[in-house]
């Protein structure tokens, strides 16, 4: 049987830590690094990541959208950098942000978390604009696969907050934040899906420059729970959050933190960026186990 995502993510802390290196080919760093403006460049900027990172992390996580600009030929250049991500005993989370209704969320997450599929990955981010319940049966195919699904819950950009800390108006979350209800609705499907495994398969998007209580989220019990709740945090190094800050923002959620940094590390350049990537990675060890 495929283990499940939250014990392959348990395995991944235990082994590499909880760094997880963005793999985001902004047209600058392209530039910087030395490569074209295409998908050959494109796809050595992603390969240079992958070896950089295997071995001194965990976990990648490369942006879809750097890859799309190119069309078919970024997205070519993107599977073989998600293979040799994989075969390299990297995690990936392919940041793809997918919502819609159901039918069509689920054929996302066919092509995203397929065993097989061109684009496979090990999890994939998702929007819950349209209800936490259109990702029902995506997260479904992910539990039967091994894989797992991070829901945008508080997103690290500023403009996000008017919609995330909107007040829900009817059902079973009325008077919670759209970002706490969204946290509570995923906690149900784990505790469905596993109820005592360490992590659940489903986790949250939580950004590491926001303040939790400002959506109606407490940091010192939101993480007392069984199965543990996975976040992604984005917003390390460039957007300003700080490793050593981990355990203030985060309270409780803390061991379920997964510590994501793109530019901050790959401004390092590709001489300079497995050493950025080691270092970075003794410095969460550091602070966060
Ligand atoms: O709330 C979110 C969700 C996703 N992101 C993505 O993470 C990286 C951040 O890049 P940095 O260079 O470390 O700022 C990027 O791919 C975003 O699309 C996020 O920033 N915030």
């Amino acid at each position: 049987m495929t283990p499940a995502f939250g014990d392959r993510l348990a395995r991944a802390f235990a082994k590499r830590g909880r760094l997880c290196v963005g793999i985001d080919p902004h047209a600058h760093l392209l530039e910087e690094w030395g490569l074209p403006a295409s998908a050959d460049g494109l796809r050595s900027f992603g390969l240079t990541v992958v070896e950089a990172a295997a071995g001194r992390a965990g976990i990648v996580k490369p942006q879809v959208a750097f890859f799309e600009r190119f069309g078919a030929a970024g997205y070519a250049a993107l599977e073989e950098v998600l293979a040799a991500a994989r075969a390299a005993g990297l995690l990936v989370i392919a940041d793809v942000k997918r919502g819609d209704i159901g039918t069509s969320v689920t054929a996302y997450a066919e092509a995203w978390l397929t065993p097989g599929s061109p684009l496979e990955s090990d999890a994939m981010t998702v929007a819950a604009y349209q209800g936490v319940g259109s990702l029902a049966d995506a997260m479904a195919l992910g539990a039967a696969a091994g894989k797992g699904l991070f829901v945008l819950a508080a997103t690290s950009n500023p403009e996000a907050a008017a919609v995330q800390q909107a007040i829900v108006q009817s059902g079973p979350r009325t008077g919670l934040s759209v970002a706490r209800a969204i946290i509570e609705d995923v906690h149900s499907f784990n505790q469905e899906q596993d109820a005592r495994a360490a992590y659940g398969s489903v986790g949250l998007v939580l950004g590491a420059t926001v303040e939790l209580a400002d959506y109606g989220i407490d940091v010192a019990t939101a993480g007392e729970r069984t199965p543990a709740l996975p976040v992604l945090a984005p917003g390390f190094g460039h957007q300003g959050a700080r490793v050593e800050d981990v355990s203030r923002l985060f309270g409780s959620l803390a061991s379920g933190v997964i510590v994501s940094e793109s530019r901050g590390l790959l401004s390092a350049g590709p001489s300079g960026l497995a050493d950025a990537i080691g270092r970075r990675a003794e410095e969460v060890r550091a602070s966060h186990g």
